[in-house]
């Protein structure tokens, strides 16, 4: 179980707390729609954003001519592989999307996970994945104090572990630990698709129930599955929501959220 330390800053007040995750397959292609909208939420939330880069990782291997593996979901990360995963999701794409949110007036500051013990991670599964991380703790104090601040952490998935190694973390995986330690009232998945799509049809509202059968049945599937999963765990009395929706539309459409609601069973239908 993620544990959450939060000793050196108290929770920001005024307004509640969203964590965004920004989904390695958008992040090229995020409209201005998107960004209008997303400066819109600003207004109502203090927010979190948590990145993936899964496909600029691939092409810099590829570029390189390493070969990469994925076991159930994860990047098998031997040492240079790891260098390429902190040059890319430490470099390249937090400095991407620090500077189109400067650039639309966001006061945004690039943290990756591994500075500071911001993410403090055990081995997911050393002997078959490598330098692969699983979220132990999050050191919510941190992100505290930017909100405190008024600045907009912009997070690379990557932790430390307790001897001081650093790891490579899903991003989906990354946000959903997040939420939980920041007591987010929100997360919200950013993605390439409209939500979670059956017969090309998106699903409006789901449960963690629906969400286990879509999984059985072979509906959802490849990068969907770390989604649902963490979006399923990160639901608790104060994450009541977690939303999957795409980044080449406005978030907002009318005054709702365009995309798939994902609440319990028991909240399904509260609004
Ligand atoms: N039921 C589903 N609905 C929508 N997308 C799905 C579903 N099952 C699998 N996917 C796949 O999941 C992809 C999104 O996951 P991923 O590529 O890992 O995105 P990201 O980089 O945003 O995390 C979609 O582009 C789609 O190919
Ligand atoms: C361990 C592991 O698999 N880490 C991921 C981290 C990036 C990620 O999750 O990016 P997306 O959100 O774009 O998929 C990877 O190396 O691809």
């Amino acid at each position: 179980m993620t544990m959450s330390k939060s000793t050196q800053a108290t929770a920001p007040d005024q307004k509640p707390i969203i964590v965004v995750k920004m989904g390695g397959s958008i992040i090229d292609q995020l409209t201005q729609e998107f960004y209008d909208s997303f400066s819109e939420l600003l207004g109502h939330y203090h927010c979190i954003i948590v990145h993936g880069g899964g496909p600029a990782i691939t092409s810099l291997l590829t570029r390189l001519e390493i070969e990469g593996e994925f076991h159930k979901g994860l990047r098998k990360t031997d040492e240079q592989t790891l260098e390429v995963v902190e040059m890319t999701l430490g470099g390249k794409v937090n400095a991407k999307i620090t500077s189109e949110l400067l650039k639309q007036g966001i006061k945004a500051v690039g943290l990756k996970g591994s500075d500071a013990s911001l993410i403090t991670a055990d081995y997911e599964d050393e002997e078959n994945l490598g330098f692969v991380g699983k979220v132990a703790e999050v050191e919510a104090g941190i992100l505290y104090q930017c909100l405190n601040a008024e600045y907009l952490p912009v997070v690379a998935p990557l932790g430390k572990t307790k001897t001081g190694q650093t790891v490579n973390i899903n991003a989906d995986i990354a946000a959903g630990a997040i939420a939980r330690a920041v007591q987010a009232e929100k997360l919200l998945f950013v993605t390439d698709v409209p939500g979670i799509l059956r017969e090309d049809e998106v699903i409006e509202h789901s449960t963690p129930e629906e969400i286990q059968s879509l999984i059985d049945h072979g509906w959802i599937y490849g990068g969907m599955i770390p989604k649902v999963q963490s979006a399923v765990e990160a639901l608790s009395d104060k994450l009541e929501e977690v939303m999957i929706v795409s980044g080449k539309q406005a978030l907002i459409q009318g005054d709702r959220m365009k995309g798939t609601k994902i609440r319990s069973k028991r909240k399904e239908g509260v609004e």
